[in-house]
Formats: structure tokens, sequence, C-alpha cells
């Protein structure tokens, strides 16, 4: 039996890490929404320079990690760093070098697509030049040109997915978050953002993406995580997680696929 004046194991303290190989470092981080645990109090490390891939079902609680790791929903508990800098300690610094795609975040929809990029540039307190040349590029690659003056409210859901891309990208920022950043984007669309992705990667930045497409995930990320009802069940890199299957195999095996059962017996034509 434990004595009683001998020192407890205290519960694991969140370390911060003192290197600069992991664009984010979780620990414990935990959220709960009335008697719902959306994330519970998961660890995670995201290699610097990686395509991470966060994977789940639906309600595993990916967004709301997402929100917490970039300090738009303060956590239950728990800590995260991006880069080092402690987000909820020093939120300014860690937002600085991130640039986000939320989901669910309302945009300043009533700015043309063009107006909502350049003031996300010059929100950052970029060169006004810089921003209307860099706002050209991102349009055009976006295939967005013929759309540029029109209010964002009228864009559809693939085009409003598009521009709020642009808009976190602008500033070139250390490490990119978006949360289903292929949703509702047209294949060609797709296509080049994943290609100016891989670039950016390529070049040093680090990408983290949410997805249900494991497809996409195995063939675009280099790690992945599988997370459901707010634990995550596996990390590390994907050949790792996803050993001699493929990662829909392994996904389905985690988080359960046991299907319908006998389905709709009355959806019978
Ligand atoms: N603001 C909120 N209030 C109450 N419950 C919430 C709130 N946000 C999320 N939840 C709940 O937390 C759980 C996790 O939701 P979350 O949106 O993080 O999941 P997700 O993995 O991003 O799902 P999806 O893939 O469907 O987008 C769900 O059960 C959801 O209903």
């Amino acid at each position: 039996m434990a004595d009683a004046s001998s020192p407890q194991p205290s519960s694991p303290q969140p370390v911060a890490p003192s290197d600069d190989q992991h664009a984010f470092v979780v620990r414990q981080l935990g959220k709960q929404f009335g008697p719902k645990i959306a994330v519970n109090g998961i660890d995670l490390d995201i290699p610097a320079g990686s395509f991470y891939g966060l994977v789940g079902p639906n309600g595993a609680g990916k967004t709301t990690a997402m929100s917490m790791m970039t300090g738009l929903l303060r956590p239950d508990h728990g800590k995260v760093w991006v880069h080092g800098i402690e987000v909820w300690e020093q939120p300014g610094a860690a937002k600085r070098i991130m640039g986000v795609l939320a989901d669910g975040v309302r945009l300043f929809d009533r700015l043309s697509g063009e107006q909502l990029v350049t003031y996300s540039g010059l929100l950052r307190g970029m060169d006004r030049e810089l921003v209307a040349e860099r706002t050209r590029d991102l349009l055009r690659v976006m295939d967005l040109n013929e759309d540029a003056g029109k209010p964002v409210v009228d864009y559809s859901a693939g085009m409003t997915k598009k521009i709020a891309l642009a808009a976190a990208m602008i500033h070139v920022p250390k490490v990119l978050v978006l949360d289903e950043p292929f949703e509702a984007v047209d294949p060609v669309s797709a296509a080049n953002i994943r290609q100016i992705l891989q670039q950016y990667v390529a070049s040093g930045g680090t990408v983290i993406v949410s997805s249900h497409v494991m497809d996409l995930v195995q063939r675009m990320c280099d790690h992945v995580a599988i997370i459901a009802q707010g634990n995550v069940l596996a990390a590390g890199t994907v050949d790792e997680v996803r050993g001699e299957r493929s990662l829909d195999e392994t996904f389905v095996e985690l988080v359960g696929g046991d299907g319908p059962g006998e389905g709709l017996t009355w959806l019978r034509t």
C-alpha cells in the first residue's frame, strides 16, 4: 500500500517543447460542452515541415481541437504551443505565425473577394503594394479572377472556401491550419490548392488539414492522427498508422465500421 507520507505521483504536467522541431505540441487539451466531452485531453506532436492530416468521423472533435489550437476557442484544460509559443499565453505572437481556415466562422462577407483578401493582408500589417500583388496571384490560382469584385456573401460554398483559404495564406504563415479545405471545392481547384500546399510544405511550412477523405489524406499527407469521440486513436507517419493496410481500412477498423445492420428496411422500391 502506498505510504500516505510519500510523494504522490502527480498528473502529467504539460511540458513546453524546448526545440523548434515541432510546429505544434498539444498536451492534455480538453473541452466539454455541457455533458458532451468534445475533446478528451489529447496530446499531439506535429513535426515542423509536415503535411499533417486530422481525420475522424463526424462529431469526433476535429474542429473543436483545431479551434483551441489556433486560439479561437478557449480550452477547459491543457496547453498548446505553436513553434514554441504558448497559444493561450501569447495569442498575438502565436496568431502572427499561423494562417487559419476555420469551419463555420463568419467572414466579412459584404466585402468583395478581392477586398477580403486585401483586408486580411493589411490587417497583418503588410505593405499595400505587396498585398495587391499577392492578392492578384491568389485570385488567379484560386480561379476567382472573374468573381473578384463580387460580394463574398454571393459566393458558392466552394468559392467561399477558396477565398477564405487565400485570406489565410497572404501573410505567408509558418503554419497553415485548414479545416476541411477541399470540402465543396471542384476537382481542378482542389488539385491547384494541393499543389500549392505541397510546394509550401517543400519550402519548410507546415500544413494541418482535417478531412474525411482518407484516400486524399493518404496521398497528400505524410503524417496523420485518427480522432474519434474526442480521443486520438492513432498518430504518426501515414505509413506507421496504416501499416500494411490502406488508411481507409485502418480508419474503419479503429473507429468501428459495423455498418447499419439491416439499415432502413422500409427504403426499398
Ligand atoms: N459550440 C458547441 N456547443 C455544443 N456542442 C458542441 C459545440 N461545438 C461542438 N460541439 C459538439 O462537440 C462534438 C465535436 O464536434 P466537432 O465539431 O469538433 O467535430 P468534428 O470532428 O469537427 O465533426 P465534423 O467532421 O462533422 O465537422 C460534437 O458532438 C458536437 O456536437
